[in-house]
């Protein structure tokens, strides 16, 4: 506190009625070498920060006071240790003040720059490649002929790897050329921590991401009962670099990405599982939902007074970016539910 630093058994009896006066030996500010020593019937003038004074072991807030510069009168008492803040009663030297495995948030950094800590050593971010396959997918800026469409996969997942903490290396597109894909990621093995692609899994006669990537390690190419995002697959490349082949629609892929990836990121930066990110919302309008399959409906979710309540997107195709792009979280329809009626309660992830 500003105001003087003094000895509490000076001011012991100080009270409006009752004030005590003492003479200030001198001001010390904050950043000051702590050049006086007081004694009875002494004080100094204090600022907040400023190091004690010998002798004193209180301080009186300069509001209790008449504000004195050569004489100061003391309207109120204060107790020993009064508004001192003792080395230590943070942090002791010694201690632990993040263990190994924490995230480095702003106030993980504001702790170890209070503890005069310049370096330290931290896990790296993983570096992520991302890569689209499809041969009729061009370059957003350029204009599209016929049969092509402009990729988006690759701009989406680099965004989410950024979000969930990794480094994402656009790796742009590749067509549906087991030669192209090929040495791509082989040429990614030797820099990527994790490999994403997207297209190319499914059933398809050009559907090459499973041939050239069978080859090359332990992968599994299955059928997840979900929608969207049903063809999956996942494997160790080189027996080291994990790598994910996620459905080529936009909106498979970015589903896909926050079901499987984003925790696989957490763990690769040596974090425990992330609590699950669930709310409980009211539904504003009815939704059908596929028998045996875990449903993500793309949906905004409102928060007011009272319970959250979510609204289902228009356009639930794997295809309809829009519907994406305008919404905040996923309805998350459980395997064995087919409908759900206005009004009823559902489990609501919420997207970032
Ligand atoms: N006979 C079957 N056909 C399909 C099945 C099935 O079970 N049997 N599953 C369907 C489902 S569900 C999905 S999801 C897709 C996934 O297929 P692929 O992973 O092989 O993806 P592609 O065929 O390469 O592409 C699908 C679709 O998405 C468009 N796409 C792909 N990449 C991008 C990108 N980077 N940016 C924008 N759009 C992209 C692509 O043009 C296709 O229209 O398979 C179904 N078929
Ligand atoms: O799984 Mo596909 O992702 O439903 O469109
Ligand atoms: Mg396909």
């Amino acid at each position: 506190m500003d105001g003087y630093a003094v000895l509490a058994s000076d001011v012991a009896s100080a009270a409006e009625t009752s004030p005590v006066t003492l003479s200030v030996v001198g001001d010390i500010a904050a950043g000051d070498q702590g050049a006086y020593g007081i004694g009875p019937g002494l004080c100094a003038r204090i600022m907040t920060g400023a190091p004690l004074p010998g002798g004193a072991d209180a301080i009186v807030p300069v509001e209790w006071t008449d504000g004195g510069t050569a004489k100061v009168t003391i309207r109120r008492s204060a107790t020993p240790g009064h508004y001192i803040r003792r080395a230590g009663e943070d942090v002791t030297a010694g201690q632990t003040v993040l263990p190994a495995g924490t995230r480095l948030g702003p106030a993980q950094i504001g702790m170890l720059a209070a503890v005069g800590r310049a370096r330290v050593l931290v896990r790296p971010r993983p570096r992520v490649a991302v890569l689209s396959t499809g041969s009729e997918l061009i370059e957003p800026g350029r204009p599209v002929g016929p049969g092509q469409i402009w990729d988006s996969n690759s701009f989406a997942l680099t965004a989410a790897v950024t979000e969930a903490g990794g480094v994402g290396f656009r790796q742009g597109t590749v067509g549906d050329d087991p030669r192209e894909v090929l040495a791509t990621i082989e040429e990614q093995l030797a820099y990527a921590d994790l490999i994403i692609t997207s297209g190319g899994v499914s059933m398809g006669a050009r559907d090459v991401v499973k041939e050239v990537l069978s080859g090359l390690g332990t992968m599994r190419f299955e059928k997840v009962a979900m929608r969207p995002g049903k063809p999956q697959g996942f494997g160790l490349l080189d027996d080291h670099v994990p790598v994910f082949t996620l459905p080529g629609n936009p909106v498979s892929a970015y589903v896909s990405f926050q079901v499987f990836v984003r925790p696989a990121l957490r763990a690769l930066q040596g974090l425990p599982p992330a609590p699950p990110r669930t709310v409980r919302a009211r539904l504003t309008a009815p939704i059908i939902s596929p028998d045996g399959l875990r449903h993500y409906l793309r949906a905004a979710v409102a928060y007011g007074e009272g319970e959250p309540r979510v609204t289902p997107a228009e356009g639930q195709g794997s295809h309809q970016v829009f519907a994406l792009a305008s919404s905040n979280a996923l309805i998350v329809v459980p395997e064995d539910v087919t409908e759900r009626a206005a009004g009823d309660l559902v489990d609501v992830l919420e997207l970032s």
